[in-house]
C-alpha cells in the first residue's frame, strides 16, 4: 500500500548507511576473525554504500573495540558509531574521532535497540555528550522514536542531527493491518517534517528492508538511512553487493518518484 507523498516529485537524495554489527555477529558466534566486517564494510562501499555505521555495544557481543580502530583506519567513507552515553562510550568515541556518532539507548537483556532515547528525560546528560562530541568536530545524531516531544527535547540540547527509530513501522508492515502501517508512517513522515522545520538533519533505521524502505525514503526531509540486520541477511542468498546495489536502487527511486 503506498503510504509516500507524491511519487512524482524530487527530492534532495538520501544516503545508504551500511550497518555492518551483524558481520560480527557471526564471526563471534565461533570466535576467530571470519567474516571480517572491516572487509564487509569496503564491499558494501565499492557496492554504492555511502557510509558504515557500527554499534558498540558495552557488552561488545557483535562489533569489538579494534574493529572500530580498523574501520576508522581502513575505510574510505564517513564512519558512523552507534554508542551508549556512557563516560567508557565517549572516551572511545573521542579517541576514535569518527565522522559522526548517534547516541542510543542500551539495555544489556535486549536482543536489539528496542526503542528510541528518552531525550525530554535525561536531557542534561545527553546534553553533555551531545555537547563534548560535538566540540570535537564529531555530528552527533540522538536515536529517537518518531515522538514531537522527544524532537523538540533534540532540538533543545542542540543536537544537530536526529535518527528516527523505524522498529515499529517495520513491526507494523509485517502483522497489521493497513491502517496501522499508515499511522506508524504518518508519525515518522510528522516527527521528520517537525525536525526539518526546527532546522535538524533527519536520518531513519532499524528493520528498514526492501519490502518497507521506499516508503520510509519518501519521506521528503530524510536524508540518511541506516540499515544492516536485513542487508547482512540478504547477503547470504545474493551476495553483500547485489543487497546494497539494490537498497541504493529503491532508496534514489523513491527520491526521484519513479517509485513508490
Ligand atoms: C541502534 C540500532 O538501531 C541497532 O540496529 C544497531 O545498530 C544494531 O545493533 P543491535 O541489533 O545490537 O541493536
Ligand atoms: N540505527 C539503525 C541501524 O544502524 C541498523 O538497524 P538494522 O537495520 O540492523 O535494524
Amino acid at each position: 500500500m503506498p503510504q509516500g507523498p507524491n511519487p512524482a516529485a524530487e527530492f534532495p537524495p538520501c544516503r545508504l548507511g551500511v550497518n555492518i554489527d551483524h558481520v560480527a555477529t557471526i564471526r563471534n558466534a565461533r570466535g576467530g576473525d571470519e567474516p571480517d566486517p572491516v572487509r564487509a564494510a569496503q564491499l558494501a562501499i565499492a557496492a554504492g554504500a555511502d557510509g558504515i555505521t557500527a554499534h558498540l555495544r558495552e557488552d561488545r557481543r557483535h562489533i569489538r573495540d579494534d574493529d572500530v580502530a580498523r574501520l576508522k583506519a581502513e575505510i574510505d567513507r564517513p564512519l558512523n558509531f552507534e554508542m551508549a552515553a556512557t563516560e567508557e562510550m565517549l572516551r572511545i568515541c573521542l579517541a576514535t574521532a569518527p565522522h559522526a556518532a548517534c547516541l542510543v539507548p542500551e539495555k544489556r537483556e535486549e536482543r536489539t535497540t528496542e526503542g528510541g532515547l528518552d531525550v525530554a528525560g535525561a536531557s542534561s546528560v545527553l546534553e553533555k555528550v551531545v555537547g563534548e562530541l560535538g566540540n570535537a568536530g564529531i555530528r552527533v545524531s540522538l536515536f529517537i522514536d518518531p515522538d514531537p516531544v522527544q524532537v523538540e527535547a533534540a532540538h533543545r540540547i542542540g543536537a544537530p542531527v536526529i535518527e528516527l527509530h523505524t522498529g515499529d513501522y517495520h513491526h507494523a508492515a509485517l502483522s497489521t493491518t493497513p491502517v496501522k502501517i499508515q499511522a506508524a508512517w504518518n508519525a515518522i513522515n510528522k516527527a521528520a517534517t517537525q525536525a526539518h522545520e526546527l532546522g535538524l538533519e533527519v536520518h531513519a533505521g532499524h528493520g528498514l528492508n526492501f519490502t518497507n524502505v521506499s516508503n520510509i525514503a519518501s519521506i521528503p526531509a530524510m536524508r540518511e538511512l541506516n540499515i544492516g540486520h536485513f542487508l547482512i541477511s540478504e547477503s547470504v542468498f545474493v551476495g553483500l553487493d547485489v543487497a546494497v546495489r539494490e537498497m541504493k536502487r529503491l532508496i534514489s527511486d523513491a527520491r526521484t518518484g519513479r517509485l513508490v
